[in-house]
This record gives structure tokens, sequence and C-alpha cells, in this order.
């Protein structure tokens, strides 16, 4: 696609920077406000789309602080695309750039309790995100860390939703599971009940994100190297908690225990799960100064070679972090024991307030001065952007309804909510290996 023609105007794509089996992500030049953001961009003649569910749920939790910015959606003769804020490096490829490719204990752990707070948001307002892995959670820019409405937020950030399903109707009733449902997911990381065929419900993103964290941990999954999901699946069945969690903390053993004891119907105690691993936080000493791994080897990497003493107190650190590979896991814990310092569970408790405090509610005011914003914008373009392409036949209830869409997210229909769109929840599936 050209690359000189801003897109609406206003978006000049710079560089593509991911591409999915859904779609291509770039990223964009605001020339209206001289910032970077990111554009997720689907050809219209794709037999299965996922962006328009994408968006809608996208826009149902932008009050979360696990959520990117939904900043416009539209569409021209060739593309549905969706802007968004600009985030930086995935978790996937972060991990893959750590020294034998796993995350310190204290690294998965903080990211860990951001991400079941992103599940848990998305849970809340009635979607399974049914494809939880890595690559689905980037970290946001330090630019855009500035509190929104008083509330920060978090660093740690959940994308995609091309695979989302609504698992309650309307009026908030769970909705019965089907008899039988294909494959969802990414086979590394989908729970058995979806290799199984099963009706995916809530447990089953926490069962991808706790595979996740054995291979942020471990560098791998016993089933790394397979790529029939068949296989994939027998390999994961083998697996108990006791092989998976056997070098872990006892609390990975606890979280297992709690998502198998889940049946269909039932919420998971996210709290509880949250409580679990700052558990082992508080237990091992790490306090709100224990940086991520990726700070840790560019601090380390400026600090050795300045100073020897900083280079001593560096390894130290290393060693409680678990950053380096030269430490056995044992080893990493006896000097993890002698570095901890003994900090009460109040005061933990007040430290993680301060690291994840609960979502709140942004004002009402703000997103409407963003909504009347944005529809000055559309106001302006409109012309160019909503006619339907001559070249590519659809279907035209199709693109009623993502025009609909793009009017209420853009905010020129107040009246309408994403819950009233008809989406066909499972017409984006698809197997990704
Ligand atoms: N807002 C963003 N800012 C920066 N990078 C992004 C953004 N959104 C997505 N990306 C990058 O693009 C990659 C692919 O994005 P995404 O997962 O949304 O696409 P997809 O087509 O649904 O992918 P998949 O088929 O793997 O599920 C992400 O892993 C991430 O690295």
């Amino acid at each position: 696609m050209s690359l000189s023609i801003p897109l609406k105007g206003r978006w000049k794509l710079l560089n593509k920077i991911g591409q999915g089996g859904f779609g291509e992500i770039y990223c964009v030049y605001d020339l209206e406000n001289q910032q970077k953001a990111a554009v997720k961009m689907e050809r219209i003649d794709r037999n299965k789309r996922a962006l328009r569910l994408e968006i809608a749920v996208l826009k149902k939790i932008q009050e979360s602080r696990f959520s990117a910015n939904l900043v416009y959606c539209g569409r021209n003769n060739e593309y549905n695309y969706l802007v968004m804020e600009l985030l930086g490096p995935n978790l996937s490829t972060l991990r893959k750039k750590q020294p034998q490719q796993r995350f310190s204990l204290a690294t998965t752990i903080k990211l860990g309790v951001q991400m079941i707070h992103s599940i848990e948001d998305i849970h809340e307002v009635g979607y399974l995100h049914r494809d939880i892995k890595p690559s689905n959670f980037a970290l946001r820019l330090a630019k855009n860390m500035k509190k929104r409405n008083g509330i920060s937020p978090s660093y740690c950030v959940i994308i995609d939703f091309g695979l989302s399903r609504k698992y309650v109707t309307s009026e908030g009733e769970l909705r019965p599971p089907r008899e039988e449902v294909g494959f969802r997911g990414t086979a590394r990381y989908a729970s058995i009940n979806s290799h199984d065929g099963k009706e995916l419900s809530r447990r089953d993103d926490l069962w991808s994100l706790f595979y996740l964290f054995i291979e942020f941990l471990e560098g791998s999954l016993p089933w790394q190297r397979l790529k029939e999901k068949e296989e994939i699946a027998q390999v994961k069945k083998k697996y108990t908690n006791i092989g998976m969690c056997r070098d872990l903390p006892e609390e990975f053993t606890t979280f297992y225990k709690h998502i198998d004891s889940l049946k269909y119907e039932d919420k998971p105690n996210y709290k509880y799960l949250r409580r679990l691993l700052t558990d082992i936080y508080h237990r091992y000493g790490y306090d709100e100064n224990t940086k991520y791994d990726w700070q840790i080897v560019r601090d380390n990497l400026r600090g050795v070679r300045r100073s020897p003493s900083l280079a001593k107190s560096f390894d130290s650190t290393i060693a409680m972090t678990g950053t380096t590979n030269d430490f056995s896991r044992s080893k990493k814990k006896s000097l993890i024991r002698a570095f901890s310092k003994e900090i009460q569970k109040e005061e933990f408790d007040k430290m993680n307030d301060m690291f994840f405090p609960k979502v709140q509610e942004k004002s009402q005011n703000n997103s409407e001065k963003q909504n009347s914003k944005q529809k000055n914008k559309i106001q302006e373009n409109n012309q160019n952007e909503n006619g339907t392409s001559k070249k590519v036949k659809e279907n035209e209830s199709e693109i009623n309804e993502f025009e609909k869409m793009m009017k209420m997210i853009n905010g020129e229909d107040k009246s309408d909510t994403t819950s009233s769109l008809n989406i066909d929840d499972d017409r984006a599936c698809c197997i990704i290996l």
C-alpha cells in the first residue's frame, strides 16, 4: 500500500511495526497534533474480518488503565482501520531479548499482576479475550504514562481483541455453552478446553496466562517445539501442576489449583490470584525499587563500565532479580534471601496499591470533550472516507454496521453503544500456531 498519502489526510504512514494473522500495524505520524500513533489496517476484501469486533471491544474497555487509547476508526477503498495509541515492544519480543530468553521472578510478577487486572477488566465488560499470549501485551511508552484524570495508566497494556467473544447475553446472563466449537486461539497458549473443542469461558483466559507465566520463568514451554496442535494437546494433558510448577514458588501451584477448580460458569477470583503473586513478591523481598529486567540490563551496561563499586551492587541486584543465567535457581534464591528486606505486609499492600491502583471511572466530561473533538474532525473529511469501493464487492449490511460503529466510536452517534451492534463473534476465528 502507498505510504505517501496520509490516511484521512491526517495520519502519515511511517513504517510497519507489526504483522498478525488479521492485519498490519503501522507507526503513523499525526499531522494534526505532531504525535506518533499506531494504525491497524485490515483489507476490506479479506474473508475473515476481525477489526470491527476489535474496535467494539477496545471501545468498551477504554475506561480500563490496561487498554490502549482508541483514537479513531475509519475506512477507505481498500482498508478498514483503527488508529490507537502507539505502544512499545510486546512481551514476546522483550522476553526473547533476555539472557536464556526468560524473565526474572520479579518482572514476571509485576507484569503478571497487571495482566490479571487487564483480563479482569475485559471480563467485566462481558468479553473473553480468547488469545492471551505474550505478543498480545505491549509496554506503554514513557511519554504516555502521565496521569489521565488523576489515574496512572498501567505500564503493560493488553491488545488484539480479534478473537474475543461475548460470554454474557444483553441481559448480563451467562450465555449457555455450545455443544461443540472449533479450536480458538494460539496453540501454544490455548487451554485444554480449547483443544477439546469446548466452549471457552473466563477460566480459559487464565489458563493461557498460566502457560505464559511458565514460559516467562522457564524460557520455554514443554511443547515449545511441537507444531501440530493435536501433539501440543497431548503433551499439555500429561503435564499437571507437579510437572509445571516443580521449580517455582508454591503459589504457582495454588494458582494452578484455583483455575483447575473453575467450572464453565465460574467467575475466577482475580484478586486472590493477584494476591498469590504479590505474596511471592513480598516474600522474596522485592520492593517498589525493583526494576524490570530490561531496565536492569540497560543500567547494567551503563553502570559497569563507569565504576567497579556500582558494578558490584549491580551484581547483587541481578542476583535478586534473576536476570543473569550464571546463577542456578537455588543460588538465586539464597541470594535473594540474603538481600531481602523485611517489610511488613501492610507496607507491601500500600506499595501494591500504589503500583496497581484500582480502575476508576474516567470523568464523563473528558470523554465528551474527546467525542466532540473527534466529531468535528470526522465532519470535515466525511465525504472522502465513507464511500464504499466500487471495485470491491461487499456485503451491504456489514458495511452499514461498520459505518454505524465508526459514527458511534468517532462521536457522531451518541445514542448507540457497541453492545447493540450485530457482531458475529466467531466469524473472525482462525487457527494460529
Ligand atoms: N498500538 C500498538 N502500538 C505498537 N505496536 C503494536 C500496537 N498494536 C499492535 N502492535 C504490534 O503489532 C503486533 C501484532 O498486533 P496484533 O496482535 O493486534 O495483530 P493481529 O493481526 O491480531 O496478530 P495475531 O495474528 O498475532 O493475533 C503486536 O504483537 C505488537 O507488537
